[in-house]
């Protein structure tokens, strides 16, 4: 319970009609949620706009509206609080309803097209086995110390956001680390929020559906960077060519990694192979589990955030050397019958899907074949459908185009516009199978011969597939298991 007023403090209003002194039980931007005494904050969404239902929300018992524009028609004893900027607003009350819960731990993001899961589910393992109690939020799931909790987000809603925040800190977390997804920094879900650290991994193709243009999807990741305060630091793969253009007009101290050019933490790599990266970081060799250039960017963005937030690099070195790649990442299981390798992975972006595939061409036997099978999802930027496909097949032996949570879509819609990526000198090795499971059996038990390799992209630790808004249980590990016969 809070005191309206005190949620209200540095808050920029236009106008407050109605009793400032009232008590706050919860926020809720979800009018189909609210309790008594709830403030029901009203947001414009990309469905529907949420003042329509700030009538209902009074009904449930909402005493306070946090909106944009006034009713017409002001209801007795509720307190209307008008902003200019709902969005914008509502990050900085949750903050405060929650006591400001971001600054009272060491937080540290990370945002970019790909990597920020891997990265921070590494940097929570790797805090923990320092010694310290942790917190994650992230798109597998979210996480206090030991406790999981199911994540819906990469990066939650403001409310969710800082009462998973508070959470942390009741139970004692020094650390957390977060995803911090493009969506969320134009709708506000970080706002008023406090970090110590921030990291920048690299910007490709994606969400062009929701951004418009890649330049507005810089401009959302730049967003980040803009917001942070003097005392954070801002560590930034300089090898990718927005790297300094994130960190323009940031406060934070900025610091860089890079595989290229002199840098913060600057590393290279001795070999990488099936048994994982050897790599130098900082004039230290060191061993490390994961595989593929892409991981040595992880890897160097998890050593810079530790050290930068104070902790002994021999000592984070040793400890890193030991992660163990996060779900769905990379993650390989072998037919026991034949030896027949399957490779589930998140790759669900054109840049990913040729890193995993590069990777995969640079460790495997000259034997070896590759079969990829890829579909892209629904409801989602559909620009990178043709493309994603024309990499699977320049990368791959044998490609079978299927489906990746098709959501409101038609699978085949989806499916014909990725085959118009396919170069027609690719055809005969590429196969369209619109069942999931089928297009894995087929590549397993049909095209693939033993010891090859069999990639499964773009679902990852996803244990569902979306069909008309249905979530069916589908994992392909599980799948590529009964496909082997394991
Ligand atoms: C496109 C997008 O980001 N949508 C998010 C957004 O919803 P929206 O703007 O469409 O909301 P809306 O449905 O138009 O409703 C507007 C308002 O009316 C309210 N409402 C609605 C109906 C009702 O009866 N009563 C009511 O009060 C809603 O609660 C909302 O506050 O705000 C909602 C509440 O925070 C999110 O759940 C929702 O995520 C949807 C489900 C989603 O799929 N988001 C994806 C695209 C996403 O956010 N992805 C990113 C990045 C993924 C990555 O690359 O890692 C992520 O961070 O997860
Ligand atoms: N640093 C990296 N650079 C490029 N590709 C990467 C990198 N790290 C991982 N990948 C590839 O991208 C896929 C997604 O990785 P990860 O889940 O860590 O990214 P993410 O940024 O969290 O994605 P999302 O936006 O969907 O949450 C991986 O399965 C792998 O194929
Ligand atoms: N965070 C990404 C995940 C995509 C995963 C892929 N399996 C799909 O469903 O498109 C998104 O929501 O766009
Ligand atoms: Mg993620």
């Amino acid at each position: 319970m809070q005191i309206l007023s005190n949620l209200l403090k540095n808050i920029k209003t236009i106008t407050i009609i109605g009793d400032s002194s009232v008590e706050v039980s919860s926020i809720i931007i979800d009018s189909r949620v609210v309790t008594e005494g709830s403030m029901f904050v009203a947001l414009k969404g990309t469905q529907v706009d949420g003042h329509t239902f700030i009538e209902k929300a009074i009904g449930l018992g909402a005493k306070s509206i946090l909106c944009e524009d006034l009713p017409a028609v002001q209801a007795e004893n509720i307190t209307y609080i008008q902003v200019k900027d709902a969005s914008e607003t509502l990050g900085y009350v949750a903050a405060a309803f929650y006591g400001n819960p971001s600054a009272k731990l060491k937080l540290v993001g990370i945002t970019g097209t790909n990597g920020k899961t891997t990265t921070v589910m590494l940097l929570f393992r790797l805090f923990r086995q320092l010694g310290y109690r942790c917190g994650l939020i992230s798109t597998v799931q979210n996480q206090i110390d030991e406790e999981v909790i199911a994540s819906t987000h990469t990066t939650p809603d403001a409310v969710s956001l800082n009462k998973l925040l508070a959470e942390m800190v009741q139970a004692g977390c020094t650390h957390a680390f977060m995803e911090v997804s493009s969506h969320s920094v134009v709708q506000h879900r970080i706002t008023g929020v406090t970090f110590a650290g921030a990291i920048f991994s690299n910007i490709t193709h994606d969400h062009l559906d929701f951004h418009g243009t890649f330049d507005n999807y810089i401009k959302a990741k730049k967003g980040f960077f803009d917001a942070l305060p003097k005392t954070a630091f801002a560590l930034i793969n300089v090898d990718d060519r927005r790297g300094s253009v994130m960190v323009q007009n940031t406060k934070a101290s900025i610091k860089t990694y890079s595989l290229e050019t002199l840098a913060t933490v600057k590393g290279r790599i001795v070999s990488d192979s099936i048994y994982g990266l050897q790599m130098e970081i900082d004039g230290r060799e060191i061993h490390f589990q994961l595989i593929g250039t892409f991981n040595a960017y992880n890897l160097m963005a998890i050593y810079g955030a530790a050290t930068l937030l104070g902790e002994d690099p021999d000592e984070v070195l040793v400890e890193m050397s030991g992660l163990k790649t996060a779900p769905g990442r990379f993650e390989q299981i072998v037919s026991i019958k034949d030896k027949k390798v399957g490779i589930v992975d998140y790759a669900h972006t054109p840049d990913a899907l040729e890193n995993v595939l590069k990777t995969i061409k640079q460790i495997k036997g000259d034997d070896q074949q590759v079969i990829t099978v890829v579909g892209c999802g629904g409801n989602r930027d559909a620009t990178k459908r043709p493309i994603m496909a024309k990499i699977a097949c320049s990368l791959s032996n044998k490609v079978i185009l299927t489906s990746d949570n098709p959501r409101k879509e038609d699978p085949l819609e989806i499916l014909a516009q990725m085959q118009k990526g396919v170069p027609p000198i690719d055809f005969k090795k590429t196969k369209t199978i619109e069942d999931r499971k089928e297009a894995i059996f087929y590549a397993v038990n049909t095209l693939a011969q033993a010891g090859d390799i069999i990639l499964v992209a773009g679902k990852g630790h996803e244990t569902y597939q979306d069909i008309q808004g249905v979530k069916h249980d589908f994992d392909d590990r599980l799948v590529l298991k009964e496909a082997f016969g394991n």
